[in-house]
């Protein structure tokens, strides 16, 4: 086969030398073409990934990544451990539940964050809890697993996320009264920002106002979330962070307005505690409950900084980074769950509404003094009120009666959530280092220095896992004799398990059940004719699209 030679011929004539040149590449790209030819060849009837030479698979993902969590599970099916090469490492995706088990827990030091993830993240969330191992990470993981099971955050927790929720109705009832379609998912995203600042920093930076501002910090914290992400696929960004050019630019920039945003809260919230001291001892004066609050109350305890300043910005976009977009990411899931099973939607509400008959009986149920809700409501005075205000009066009526014991009553709501996050698990692969050669459960070898990844996304569609009704969405398959029957995490797997489990996991179920249990009640959502409910390949599962629609009233 004399490839170069044909297309070249007139060369040959004119220059022997580039002719002795062409003919040595002629026979390379033969034996290339022969070689690719045979293992092609070897390949076939081998189920997996079409692997090339030099490149590995990396076409084939290339290929399917607008639908990379579908591509993985097409395989998965078939074998439930798979293994993909790329140009320089392996990865190895598993959803076998016993190999879950091994890397999450059994041999847990051996499938550290890694390298690649923390250097990617590096710039935005430095030596946060999200981004480190080993003594970095116990070390964080202690203190903040000890403040998060306090009654005094839950407590607080509960009148923010009640708060909020009330905020998010008054703008969805507008919405139903003037029929403006609304993007749910954008309000989503807000609302579990606001939350996740209150709840960690005791801040509110006001993207859910009426108005739906565009507040400068909430876009830098975004556009560094989406930069981060891109460099994964981005081979020349440690190149362009060095000339400082394109988005790396942009990250610089983001990452400046979110240090500055960041210092400033902790320099005000310490000349704060500076001052309280004057007058007394700190913690008898400190009013604020939120987790930041708390750290430097440690601090003071100890007597020592046990928190530097950037120990603190880091905890912050850490927490941020962890609770906002897979809470907003569950909660937009849950309601085009709704709109595509009305059915659910409608068991969910006799649930509610039986709830809020009991609750109103055993209860001496008190709404409270109008002066408190004037801050979530508009228009709330001591008149009569047109049908928007009395209908938001009713509502924050409701959300008098949901508090952290009452809200646990509620099972079948609770197994809609777990089965939303079944399907679509706001993290729907989880990728891990390799730090020693090792064997899965199953027999499949892994070496030192390649990846990992479980994912929770293809376990929720395998039939082996869950029976041949997989794929349907089915809150009842949670419940027996009427109260949710939990699975082992490492078959349910939306929340991580062993010594890494999401250490907010039961801050976002109070979260969900609160905003759901309003939203189920009071609202129903209809999907704007042509919106097409589908996921965006990224490290959170977004709906590419959105979620518009238009509201009635319940
Ligand atoms: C439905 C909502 C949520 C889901 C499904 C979820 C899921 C997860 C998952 C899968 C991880 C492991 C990530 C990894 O290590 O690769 C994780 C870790 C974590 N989550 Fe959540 N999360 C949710 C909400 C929250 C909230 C609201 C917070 C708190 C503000 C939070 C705080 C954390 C923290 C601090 C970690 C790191 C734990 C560690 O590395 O030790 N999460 N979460």
């Amino acid at each position: 086969m004399k490839l170069f030679t044909r297309i070249n011929v007139h060369f040959l004539v004119s220059n022997p030398c580039r002719a002795k040149f062409l003919d040595v590449c002629d026979e390379l790209l033969s034996e290339s073409v022969l070689w690719v030819v045979l293992d092609l060849w070897r390949q076939r009837g081998k189920k997996g990934p079409l692997r090339l030479p030099l490149v590995g698979s990396l076409v084939e993902v290339l290929w399917n990544y607008h639908r990379l969590h579908d591509w993985s599970a097409s395989y998965l099916k078939d074998s439930p451990t798979l293994q993909v090469d790329f140009p320089d490492f392996t990865m190895t995706y598993t959803v076998n539940p016993e190999n879950v088990e091994h890397i999450l827990k059994n041999n847990f030091s051996n499938y550290p964050k890694g390298e690649l993830f923390q250097e990617i993240f590096q710039s935005l969330l430095g030596d946060g809890i999200f981004n480190t191992d080993g003594e970095l990470w116990r070390k964080q993981r202690k203190i903040a697993s000890f403040e998060f099971a306090s009654k005094v955050l839950r407590d607080f927790s509960t009148e923010v996320f009640r708060a909020y929720s009330l905020k998010l109705a008054v703008i969805l009832t507008h919405a139903a009264t003037v029929q403006n379609t609304t993007d749910m998912q954008d309000l989503f995203l807000r609302l579990t920002m606001e939350t996740i600042c209150q709840v960690s920093f005791g801040i509110g930076i006001g993207t859910l106002e009426p108005s739906l501002p565009d507040i400068p910090f909430a876009k830098a914290f975004e556009n560094a979330n989406e930069l981060s992400a891109h460099r994964f696929v981005d081979p020349l960004w440690k190149l362009k962070r060095f000339f400082n050019v394109g988005v790396e630019a942009t990250m610089v920039k983001s990452i400046k307005q979110i240090d500055d945003f960041a210092y400033d809260v902790i320099s005000a919230r310490k000349q704060e505690v500076a001052a309280q001291k004057k007058f007394g001892d700190a913690k008898a004066v400190m009013v604020r409950r939120d987790f930041f609050t708390r750290l430097l109350l440690l601090n003071e305890d100890s007597g020592q900084e046990t928190f530097t300043d950037k120990e603190f910005r880091d905890t912050m976009v850490n927490f941020l980074m962890a609770g906002r977009d897979t809470s907003a990411s569950t909660i937009s899931w849950f309601v085009s769950m709704m709109i595509l099973h009305p059915e659910v939607d409608k068991r969910i509400e006799e649930e509610l509404r039986a709830f809020e008959k009991a609750r109103k009986e055993e209860t001496s149920y008190n709404v409270g003094p109008i002066k408190d809700l004037k801050q979530f409501i508009p228009g709330l005075c001591d008149g009569a009120y047109d049908d928007e205000t009395s209908f938001n009066l009713q509502v924050a009526e409701y959300a008098q009666l949901l508090t952290y014991d009452s809200l646990l009553k509620l099972q079948y709501l609770y197994a809609a959530i777990l089965e939303t996050l079944r399907l679509h698990p706001p993290i729907p692969v989880d990728v891990k280092g390799v730090l020693n050669d090792d064997t899965f459960p199953d027999g499949t070898h892994v070496k030192k220095g390649n990846l990992v990844a479980y994912s929770p996304w293809a376990m929720g569609r395998m039939q082996y896992i869950w029976g041949s009704d997989a794929c349907d969405f089915k809150p009842e398959r949670w419940m027996k004799d009427g109260v949710v029957q939990l699975e082992s995490p490492f078959k349910f797997t939306a929340f991580q398990a062993g010594p890494r489990i999401c250490l907010g996991k039961d801050s976002a179920l109070l979260q969900l059940r609160m905003v759901l249990a309003i939203l189920c009640r009071f609202y129903k959502f209809h999907l704007v004719p042509g919106a097409i409910i589908k996921y965006r390949q990224m490290m959170s599962l977004q709906l590419a699209n959105g979620l518009p629609v238009t509201i009635t009233l319940k």
